[in-house]
């Protein structure tokens, strides 16, 4: 795997946001097709990161490309799904007509809008005012207007926040199900034991890649068997061999590809 065919390729990664240095010089290598989690703490730049993959970041330094073009360029516009944090929608419209509404921006074909209410489970509430909804439902239409298009990568900021165990579990299946069809997905969290839901982990401190592969691997390495334990072994790790933090070779999880 090289910049041109994987889904994410970014070299020493700069990005300052008022005076702090939130990424100091990030390397990372994503391959296509696979869901990866995007785990740490609040705070460590997970968000940041995100966000300079879209191409809304203003970066100090450094590289990023995506799907083969440099992030944020036009070419990408349609073929990237970007979720945030807060949920982008029009209150004042309907769950169909918000779809609609980005379909017609997108032009993605309205036919679809139909197909992603029922691949979001949003059927029952397809007629209400976005408003109305609840917090999960909302964060749901977030995803459905993210899919629309059928974008290649998909980069979801906390998709699962607030969702209850039933609705987390069913959209973890259907992120596998999106990848089993090609489709590269960047999910964030803050709960470790999402890890295991993934096909591949990036860990992140305060800036900081410290490990990039798969659940087995880090969990393998660290002689531990659950995300949060292996997160902090390796923060021990490092802390007594006196590098804060931990060492990880450049684009590991590129290494791994078959
Ligand atoms: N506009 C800003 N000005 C200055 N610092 C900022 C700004 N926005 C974010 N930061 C800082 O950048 C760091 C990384 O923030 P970011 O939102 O990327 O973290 P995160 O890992 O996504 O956190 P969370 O899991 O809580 O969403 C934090 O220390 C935050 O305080």
């Amino acid at each position: 795997m090289d910049a041109d065919t994987a889904a994410i390729s970014i070299t020493g990664l700069k990005v300052l946001r008022g005076k702090n240095l939130v990424l100091p010089g990030l390397d990372l290598l994503v391959p296509r097709g696979e869901v990866v989690g995007l785990l740490g703490p609040s705070g460590c730049g997970k968000s940041t990161l995100m966000r300079a993959i879209v191409g809304t970041q203003i970066i100090s330094g450094g590289d990023v490309k995506v799907l083969g073009d440099t992030a944020g360029s036009a070419a990408l516009r349609r073929r990237v799904g970007y979720m945030t944090q807060e949920a982008s929608i029009y209150d004042d419209l309907p769950v169909t007509a918000n779809l609609n509404y980005f379909a017609k921006i997108i032009g993605a074909p309205p036919a679809q809008v139909a197909e992603i209410i029922e691949r979001t489970d949003l059927g029952s509430v397809a007629r209400a005012m976005a408003a109305d909804l609840s917090g999960g439902q909302r964060s749901r239409l977030s995803l459905a207007i993210a899919l629309l298009g059928s974008p290649e990568l998909l980069v979801l900021d906390e998709p699962t926040v607030g969702l209850d165990p039933v609705l987390r579990v069913a959209l973890w299946e259907l992120f596998a199900e999106l990848a089993a069809e090609g489709v590269t997905l960047l999910v964030s969290s803050h709960v470790m034991d999402e890890a295991t839901r993934c096909d591949r982990l990036i860990l992140m401190r305060e800036g900081q890649i410290i490990a990039q592969e798969t659940p087995g691997s880090l969990l393998e390495r660290t002689g531990t068997d659950n995300a949060e334990d292996a997160f902090l072994a390796l923060i021990r790790g490092a802390q007594e061999s006196g590098t804060d933090t931990p060492h990880v070779p450049k684009h590991r999880a590129g290494s791994e590809e078959p």
